[in-house]
C-alpha cells in the first residue's frame, strides 16, 4: 500500500514485528475470572501486546486484498483508521506503568473504538465502489467473502478486548452490579429472546400495521426444568436474535400478506451437555436452496438501499450485513448459527452456543502462509 509507506514510516516495520505472532484467543471463563480479580496493570500488559498483534494481523491481509478493492477510497479509510489507531497503541509499548500511563490507555482505548465506530459501513461503501467501478469474477468474489469475514470477526475480538478493559477500568460504575464488563455471568437467554422480540415486533407493526406473535418452548433436561442461564455477552445474542425476528416477521408477513392471522414464530430453547440450542421457527413460506447461498454473502448483501417504489416487494437481496454479522457473532465463542429452510413452509433458524464457559474460546483469524495463500491461489 503505497499512501501507508510513503507517510508512515516506521509502521511498516512495526506492522511485520507484531504480524509474526498469533492472537491469543481467551475464553469467555477467562475473560470472567480475569474480570472478577480485576487488575488493570495486569490487563494494560496484555493489552498493550495483545491489541498491536491482532490489529496487524489483520492490517496485513488488507494489504493482502485484490488491487481493485484495495484502491477503493472507502477501503483506504478504512486501513488509514487501523493505522492511525495501531500506532497509538504501540506508542504504550515501552510505557512506565504508573496511573497516569494507565489512564492515558483507557482513554486511548475509548477513542480508538469511538473512530472505528462506522467501519462496517463505510467496508460495504467500498465493496459499492467496487461493484459499481469492476467487474467482480468468483475468485474476487470468494476472496472478498473469506476477508470480510475474517475482518469483522477481528473486530468483534477487539472491540471485546477494549470494551472488557474500559468497562472494568474505565471508571464509569457497573450499573449492571452482576455483569463483568459487558459479560453476564448468568445471562437468562428466554429474557434476550423475549426484548430482541419486542423490539423487531416494534418495526414489523410499524411497518404491516401488524406482526406474528411470539411462542417460546424450554427444554432443560440437564438442570431438571430450571431456567437456561449461559455465561454469555448478552449484546451479542440480542444481535444475532433481532436479526433472526426481523427476517422471519417480514417473510411472515408477505407470505400471509393479505390475511388478518399470521402463524406465530416458535422458538424452542434446548440445554444440552455441550451447547444451547435457540431453534426459531417461522412459517414465513421458506426460501428456495438456489437462494439460500446468497443469504450469507456480502457480494450478494451490499446492493444500494432499494428504491421507496419497490419497498412493496420482499427485497431477496439482503441490503445489509445482518446475517453474516450474526453468524460471526455466534461463532466468535465457537457457536454458529445455521439455516433449515423449506420452500413452501417456512424457515428454521438454529442459534448454537457453548453451554460451558470454559469452551467458549474467541475464534480468530491468524495472518499466516495459509491465509496468505488462499488471497494467491486461483479458484
Ligand atoms: O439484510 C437485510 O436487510 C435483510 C436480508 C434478509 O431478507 C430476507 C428476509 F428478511 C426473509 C427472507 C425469507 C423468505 C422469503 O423472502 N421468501 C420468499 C422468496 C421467494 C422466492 C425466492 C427466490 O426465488 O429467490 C426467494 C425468497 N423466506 O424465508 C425467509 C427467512 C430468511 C431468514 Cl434469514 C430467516 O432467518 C427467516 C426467514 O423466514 C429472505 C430474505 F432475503
Amino acid at each position: 500500500m503505497r499512501i501507508t509507506r510513503r507517510c508512515f514510516g516506521h509502521i511498516p516495520k512495526m506492522l511485520d514485528f507484531y504480524s509474526q505472532f498469533n492472537p491469543s484467543p481467551l475464553s469467555i471463563k477467562q475473560f470472567i475470572d480475569f474480570g472478577l480479580s480485576a487488575c488493570e496493570r495486569k490487563s494494560f500488559t496484555f493489552l498493550r501486546k495483545e491489541l498491536p498483534v491482532r490489529l496487524a494481523n489483520i492490517m496485513q491481509e488488507i494489504h493482502l486484498l485484490p488491487e481493485h478493492l484495495l484502491r477503493m477510497p472507502s477501503v483506504g479509510i478504512v486501513n488509514n483508521l487501523y493505522i492511525t489507531s495501531f500506532e497509538e497503541i504501540i506508542h504504550f509499548e515501552k510505557s512506565e506503568i504508573n496511573d497516569t500511563t494507565l489512564d492515558k490507555f483507557c482513554q486511548a482505548l475509548i477513542k480508538i473504538r469511538n473512530r472505528h465506530a462506522d467501519v462496517v459501513e463505510v467496508m460495504a461503501k467500498g465493496i459499492i465502489e467496487l461493484k459499481e467501478s469492476h467487474d467482480v469474477d468468483a475468485h474476487m468474489e470468494n476472496n472478498i467473502q473469506y476477508f470480510l469475514d475474517r475482518f469483522f470477526m477481528s473486530r468483534v475480538s477487539i472491540r471485546m478486548l477494549i470494551n472488557q478493559h474500559t468497562l472494568l477500568f474505565g471508571g464509569v460504575l457497573n450499573g449492571h452490579s452482576r455483569h463483568v464488563g459487558c459479560i453476564d455471568p448468568s445471562c437468562d437467554v428466554i429474557s434476550v429472546i423475549k426484548d430482541a422480540y419486542e423490539n423487531a415486533r416494534f418495526l414489523c407493526d410499524q411497518y404491516y400495521l401488524a406482526s406474528p406473535e411470539l411462542v417460546v418452548k424450554s427444554h432443560n433436561d440437564l438442570e431438571c426444568g430450571n431456567e437456561i442461564r449461559i455465561v454469555y455477552v448478552p449484546s451479542h445474542l440480542y444481535h444475532i436474535l433481532f436479526e433472526l425476528f426481523k427476517n422471519s416477521m417480514r417473510a411472515v408477513m408477505e407470505y400471509y400478506g393479505d390475511s388478518d392471522t399470521y402463524p406465530p414464530v416458535e422458538v424452542t430453547i434446548v440445554r444440552g451437555k455441550e451447547d444451547i440450542c435457540v431453534k426459531m421457527s417461522d412459517r414465513g413460506g421458506g426460501i428456495p436452496r438456489s437462494y439460500m447461498d446468497q443469504l450469507f454473502k456480502y457480494m450478494y448483501s451490499t446492493a444500494p438501499q432499494p428504491s421507496k417504489s419497490d419497498a412493496h416487494t420482499v427485497p431477496l437481496a439482503g441490503y445489509g450485513y445482518g446475517l453474516p454479522l450474526s453468524r460471526l457473532y455466534a461463532r466468535y465463542l465457537h457457536g454458529d448459527l445455521v439455516l433449515l429452510s423449506c420452500e413452501g413452509y417456512g424457515t428454521d433458524a438454529v442459534i448454537y452456543l457453548k453451554a460451558l464457559s470454559n469452551e467458549a474460546n474467541e475464534l480468530l483469524p491468524i495472518f499466516n502462509k495459509t491465509s496468505t495463500k488462499f488471497y494467491r491461489t486461483p479458484l
